[in-house]
């Protein structure tokens, strides 16, 4: 093991990375609480200053990714769409199988420009989670309850409200509802047998209610569905755990630009529609299994310095009054102050490992663990 990647996987470190995070992530939601006056006299503006405070958290994790971890992004996609990637707003469909394709896709709407505006469908849960969940309180994302007879109204209507939406955004939908798991897989293709749907062998049956309000939704204000399918080369299954150990994992992201208007209006057309793309998507990946690569040229777009920049800016900021903090308490020589500080320490790492908990799929969710039925 070199020194750098010794350095790397050392967990006091970890609580530095965490603390810098933590404490940068509360600030910006004190910012963001601070802006709800400017909502009343200005919604464009304080929707544009959100999209900033947004970014200084969200680019951390992605400065996790790409320069920490030094994972690479390979984006495979066809020369014609790749100028309009960032300049135009677009649904994005993607696979849910990995711990950190979250943060994959937040690696390219950074890298096209798009992170501070990102949208997602997520479950209702994530709202809690603190800093990034308040965070996107103030980011107008869409929350659902998975369940219809409650979502078809509130989903809608959040959906609507990005009518007017001043920048460029990515909608990023996980229609599958859930991760993969083989017991949620064995579940969803008994429901495709009972549907008479042909079975998916790396997915799960899509959900088509939720794609469907959403396109219905943005008829006139997207251009586009990215349908997009990721994996990883040698079978690797990445965590943010071994992303902050340092470790370099190897994305592959296969996009492909479908015209919003080409996908039915019809309910039942458009939820065929969706049923035949995952049939596509699972070609691709068996295409993947069989190759190790996706289908069509590569056109990756780089990384840029302003994750790294934002990431330094709010170390600086935070690492030296920790450090003078830790001399003053160290010279106080008082046993109270430093018990009170460690178990402060202690009750940050639990709080935190609560909240990286959140992207692993051992502790997932139950839905999708039995066949749901909606009474419409
Ligand atoms: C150039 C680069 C391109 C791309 C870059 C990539 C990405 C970047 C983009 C943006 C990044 C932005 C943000 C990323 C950051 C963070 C994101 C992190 C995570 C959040 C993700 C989540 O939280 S996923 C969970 C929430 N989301 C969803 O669930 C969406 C999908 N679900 C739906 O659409 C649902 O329909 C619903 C939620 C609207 C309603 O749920 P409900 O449970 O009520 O479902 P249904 O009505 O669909 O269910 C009943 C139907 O399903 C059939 N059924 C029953 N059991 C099962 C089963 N086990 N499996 C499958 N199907 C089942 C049932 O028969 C019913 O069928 P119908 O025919 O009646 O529909
Ligand atoms: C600089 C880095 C410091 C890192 C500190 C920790 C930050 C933790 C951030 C938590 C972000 C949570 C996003 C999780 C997204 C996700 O993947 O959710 C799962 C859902 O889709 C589906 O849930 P399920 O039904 O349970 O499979």
């Amino acid at each position: 093991m070199g020194l750098v990647r010794l350095l790397k996987s050392q967990f006091v470190l970890h609580l530095l990375i965490i603390y810098v995070f933590l404490v940068s992530g509360v600030i910006v939601n004190v910012l963001q609480l601070c802006t709800l006056p400017l909502w009343l006299v200005s919604k464009r503006f304080a929707r544009k200053v959100n999209i900033r405070l947004g970014y200084c958290i969200m680019s951390q994790m992605v400065a996790l990714l790409e320069w920490w971890s030094a994972t690479e992004c390979t984006l495979y996609t066809d020369p014609e769409s790749f100028p309009l990637y960032g300049k135009e707003n677009a649904v994005v469909v993607l696979n849910h199988n990995f711990e950190i394709d979250f943060l994959c896709g937040w690696t390219f709407c950074e890298r096209f420009g798009v992170l501070g505006s990102s949208k997602v469908l997520a479950k209702k849960e994530l709202a809690f989670v603190p800093i990034i969940g308040w965070m996107w309180y103030f980011l107008e994302i869409v929350f659902c309850k998975r369940k219809w007879e409650d979502d078809r109204k509130t989903v809608a209507k959040s959906i609507q409200n990005l009518h007017d939406y001043p920048e460029n955004f990515w909608f990023l939908l996980h229609c599958e509802g859930t991760r993969f798991t083989p017991k949620k897989h064995e579940i969803s293709m008994q429901v495709a047998e009972s549907k008479g749907i042909p079975k998916l062998k790396y997915h799960l049956l899509p959900r088509t209610k939720g794609f469907w309000l959403t396109v219905q939704n943005l008829r006139g204000n997207a251009a586009a569905v990215y349908d997009s399918t990721l994996n990883f080369r040698n079978n690797e299954s990445p965590t943010l755990l071994g992303l902050m150990s340092g470790r370099k994992y190897h994305a592959d992201l296969y996009v492909r630009r479908i015209p919003l208007d080409t996908i039915p209006e019809d309910e039942a057309e458009c939820a065929a529609w969706l049923h035949k793309l995952y049939q596509e998507k699972d070609s691709f990946q068996e295409h993947y299994a069989q190759t190790g690569r996706f289908p069509g040229p590569i056109k990756s777009p780089s990384r840029r310095p302003w994750s790294l920049i934002n990431w330094l800016f709010w170390s600086s900021l935070l690492l030296y009054p920790l450090f003078l903090l830790f001399v003053q308490l160290i010279s106080s020589g008082s046993m109270l102050t430093i018990v009170s500080s460690v178990a402060l320490c202690v009750a940050v790492s639990v709080g935190s490992r609560w909240m990286i908990g959140q992207t692993e799929i051992d502790r997932g969710s139950s839905y999708g663990n039995k066949v749901s039925v909606n009474n419409h």
